[in-house]
């Protein structure tokens, strides 16, 4: 023990997906890290879903004697060579501290810091192959806009992930369209994090021999989280070793507030985390409004209904814990169904699927480069929980984007559905 002083160990933090989004907050979060050396590690590991790519000869990067500008490469080696996500994020210089990493589980070895930043559908695959491999103490944040939906029952991204691992995870969320962020375009985001007090800020058990040094004490069974719909969590936490700094919200906003990036840190998780789910679905029919050439006036009637939605499903199903607030005061909420009903992939997808009469899986393919959208599938998953509540009627825009999606409505009735003309 008298070889470590406090706060000895350094956190580590790795980033866990790297598209569009991914690649932005792994590029803020190395410049964060090297900003505040007495807190972290100065590389960043962010994990990269190794895929083959080609440099364009049109991108600034491009040099024509570089064995990695010759045919099809490995985006990891083209990301540590030229320090650009050529793919996912191009034109935009990532920080040299910040190192792609092909190996899942050598990327979150040691790291007390781990940023969750992947297209929903793939997140729990992920964490099984993690498991076992991390930190048993580690914290996490999760960036990911979607719901987990297992027939009758939800679960936001923070607690599934929570649970994978047995960690405790926020939740980042807000008005935040890559592509302008990475460029350092201003913006503000939200940040839910509300860790039970097991680290060495929480009140330790008195002892004959005085305080605690620090963490390693705390009777874990009695301080068991709630999640986020009020049921006792499954997770049992692990105190954060006395050799750290404490990750507390101050360490967090630390590690993500850039001068471009202001941040917010709340407790509100299961708000956060739904509303940056729910809005991707008012997005897409946004998008339909759009490309039916409707106007700003009939987008804005559906962005109205798809707010009251989103607040209605987090009183009716999240009670015990989403502070309605949240979706108006927070960008996390308007803010961010504002920026995605403008300039998101789902709504500019929703948008050319409509103009064009294809779906917008096709539109997604041809048009997005490999990003994933996440209002269609979202759509679907929340239909399927609402039926199984017997709530669709409550939740008539939810409903309508599901059913239109199914073919079984048609965009253009979107007034009635959503206002039925008995009313
Ligand atoms: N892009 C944005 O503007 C933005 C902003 C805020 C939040 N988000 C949210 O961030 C999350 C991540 O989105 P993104 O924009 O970084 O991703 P993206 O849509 O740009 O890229 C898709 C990513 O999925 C990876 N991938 C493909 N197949 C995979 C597989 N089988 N297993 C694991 N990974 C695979 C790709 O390598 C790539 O990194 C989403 O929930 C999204 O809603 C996105
Ligand atoms: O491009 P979208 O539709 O995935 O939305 C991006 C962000 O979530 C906007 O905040």
């Amino acid at each position: 023990m008298s070889a470590l002083t406090p706060f000895a160990k350094k956190h580590k933090v790795t980033v866990i997906g790297s598209g569009n989004w991914g690649s932005t907050i792994g590029k803020m979060v190395a410049e964060n890290t090297a900003e505040h050396p007495e807190l972290f590690e100065r590389d960043v590991q962010m994990w990269v879903y190794e895929e083959q790519v080609e440099v364009d000869k049109k991108s600034k990067i491009y040099d024509e004697s570089h064995e990695l500008c010759k045919g099809s490469q490995k985006l990891t080696a083209v990301i540590n060579t030229f320090h650009e996500n050529v793919k996912y994020l191009p034109d935009i210089a990532l920080p040299h501290n910040l190192v792609a990493n092909p190996s899942l589980t050598d990327a979150v070895k040691n790291s007390s810091i781990l940023i969750f930043n992947l297209p929903h559908q793939f997140i729990i695959n992920l964490c099984k192959q993690m498991r076992g491999h991390i930190l048993p103490f580690a914290r996490g944040i999760s960036c990911i806009k979607g719901v987990n939906v297992k027939e009758s029952s939800i679960s936001l991204f923070s607690e599934t992930i929570g649970e994978e691992l047995g960690i405790y995870c926020g939740a980042l969320s807000g008005a935040n369209i890559a592509k302008e962020i990475a460029a350092e375009k201003f913006s503000e985001t939200t940040i839910a994090y509300d860790p039970p007090l097991v680290d060495s800020q929480a009140p330790t058990p008195a002892t004959s021999q005085g305080p605690s040094p620090a963490s390693s004490h705390v009777d874990l069974t009695k301080l068991a989280h709630k999640d986020a719909s009020g049921k006792p969590s499954k997770v049992i936490l692990k105190p954060l070793p006395a050799e750290y700094h404490p990750i507390d919200q101050d360490t967090i906003k630390k590690l993500f507030h850039r001068r471009y990036f202001h941040v917010r840190v709340v407790s509100d998780v299961a708000g956060v985390s739904l509303g940056g789910a729910l809005k991707n679905v008012v997005a897409v029919a946004a998008g339909w409004v759009d490309g039916l050439g409707w106007g700003d006036n009939a987008k804005a009637a559906v962005m109205r209904v798809g707010l009251l939605e989103m607040r209605e499903f987090g009183n009716r199903f999240f009670p015990h814990t989403v502070h309605p607030d949240t979706f108006t005061v927070e960008s996390a909420g308007v803010a961010d169904l504002i920026t995605t009903c403008s300039g998101g992939r789902n709504h500019r997808c929703a948008k050319l699927s409509i103009m064009e009469g294809k779906s917008i899986e096709e539109i997604e393919a041809r048009e997005l480069n490999g990003q994933k959208l996440q209002g269609a599938m979202t759509a679907h998953e929340v239909h399927t929980f609402l039926k199984s509540q017997n709530a669709e009627k409550d939740f008539p825009l939810m409903t309508a984007v599901h059913n239109i999606l199914m073919g079984t409505e048609k965009a253009e009735n979107i007034p009635d559905l959503i206002e039925p003309e008995d009313e």
